[in-house]
């Protein structure tokens, strides 16, 4: 052998064994992973390869074990969580969000209230309002569904809300904290695709990831998780991430994707991931939802994400679903914060 080619070989090996060398758990999976995927059935007779992250099953966990505090909560004497949605006009994608929201909140024991206010509501109205859930001290989860009407501006409302209170992790101080690794309300989108990819099993570590999309509430703070450094505590990923967006040229979209062992993509762009463009036993997140005519039912509409389910599952090692995939398990994060509030688990700096 040349030496050139034992050089490579001996860096091939120091690339793969780095994690192990480090002596950190960060590599271990825990043995309970795994229990919430399955193999995908495709309708069609093609076979699939892949294992199913099952969304709806880890949120009924990640839900189930709330309930459990929750419920020691109340047998102790004490009030429950309270989770407060504020709702600005009547989005019908927004309603149905809000309403699983308060179904969840149900389900665990966590009391909530949904403030229905029309679109022509003013910012300034709206701010009021805002401040007035911010004082009352039965309110321990606030959040204003997004979107709001055009001519309110969001990020107002978003630090309108008081940060310890900020259970969508949207206030420019749990935003900011969250970059700089300190504790903070984690938006639950990102949250729940780090929980997703830990229960496939799959390390991060070293790996390639790909994000495709870049909202401050998505795109953003997944891209922040997956390249993080999991020695700060807060269950980054240290995995080399490239961020996709609306202005990345297809062919470098598919020379990204190609080389990503995760890809998870947030954009809404239906069938934006093919199979042609994915390599072998990567694992792929579809935060995506978009409803579109169903064709084997006229007139009635169907949800699909930014996958080419049929395809990618195909070559994937793992995939999520679209529905019942990132979306329920959303849900369930957003009452694990709630939880996080009432117990007051965050704190912050004093702000005067
Ligand atoms: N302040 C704020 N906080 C949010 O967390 C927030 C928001 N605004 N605006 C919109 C996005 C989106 N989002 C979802 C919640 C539940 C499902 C969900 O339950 N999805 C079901 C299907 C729902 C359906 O039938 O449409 C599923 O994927 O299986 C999806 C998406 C929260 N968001
Ligand atoms: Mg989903």
């Amino acid at each position: 052998m040349t030496s050139s080619a034992l050089l490579r070989r001996f860096l091939l090996q120091c690339a793969n064994y780095a994690p192990a060398r480090c002596g950190l758990h960060r590599h271990r999976i825990p043995a309970t992973v795994g229990m919430f995927c399955k193999n995908v059935h495709l309708a069609s007779e093609q076979r699939s390869s892949a294992q199913l992250i099952d969304g709806k099953a880890i949120a009924k966990d990640i839900k189930n074990k709330v309930k459990a505090e929750v419920d020691q909560i109340t047998q102790s004497g004490a009030r429950p969580p309270q989770l407060t949605v504020v709702l600005v006009g009547s989005d019908p994608a927004s309603v149905v969000y809000v309403s699983n929201k308060v179904k969840a909140a149900q389900y665990t024991g966590i009391t909530s209230d949904t403030i229905r206010l029309p679109d022509t509501i003013t910012e300034e109205e709206l701010l009021k309002e805002i401040q007035i859930l911010n004082k009352d001290p039965g309110v321990d989860g606030l959040l204003v569904q997004l979107p709001v009407p055009s001519h309110i501006r969001e990020r107002m409302v978003c630090d309108a809300v008081a940060p310890h209170k900020d259970v969508d992790g949207f206030n420019t101080m749990n935003i900011g904290r969250f970059c700089v690794d300190e504790k903070s309300f984690v938006p639950a989108t990102p949250a729940a695709v780090m929980e997703m990819i830990r229960r496939s099993g799959v390390s991060t570590f070293g790996k390639n990831a790909v994000v495709c999309g870049r909202s401050k509430n998505v795109g953003l703070p997944i891209a922040i998780f997956l390249h993080g450094d999991e020695a700060n505590g807060n269950n980054a990923g240290d995995a080399t991430t490239t961020i996709c967006h609306r202005y990345t040229p297809p062919d470098q979209l598919t020379y990204y994707t190609k080389n990503a062992d995760f890809i998870i993509t947030a954009t809404g762009v239906p069938n934006l991931i093919t199979a042609d463009m994915v390599k072998e036993g990567v694992v792929v997140i579809d935060v995506g939802i978009t409803r579109i005519p169903d064709p084997s039912r006229p007139s009635k509409t169907k949800l699909v994400g930014d996958v080419d389910f049929e395809g990618v599952s195909q070559k994937a090692s793992f995939i999520t679903p679209v529905p019942g995939g990132v979306g329920p398990v959303t849900v369930a994060m957003l009452m694990r914060n709630t939880l996080l509030a009432y117990k007051k688990d965050i704190e912050f700096p004093n702000m005067n």
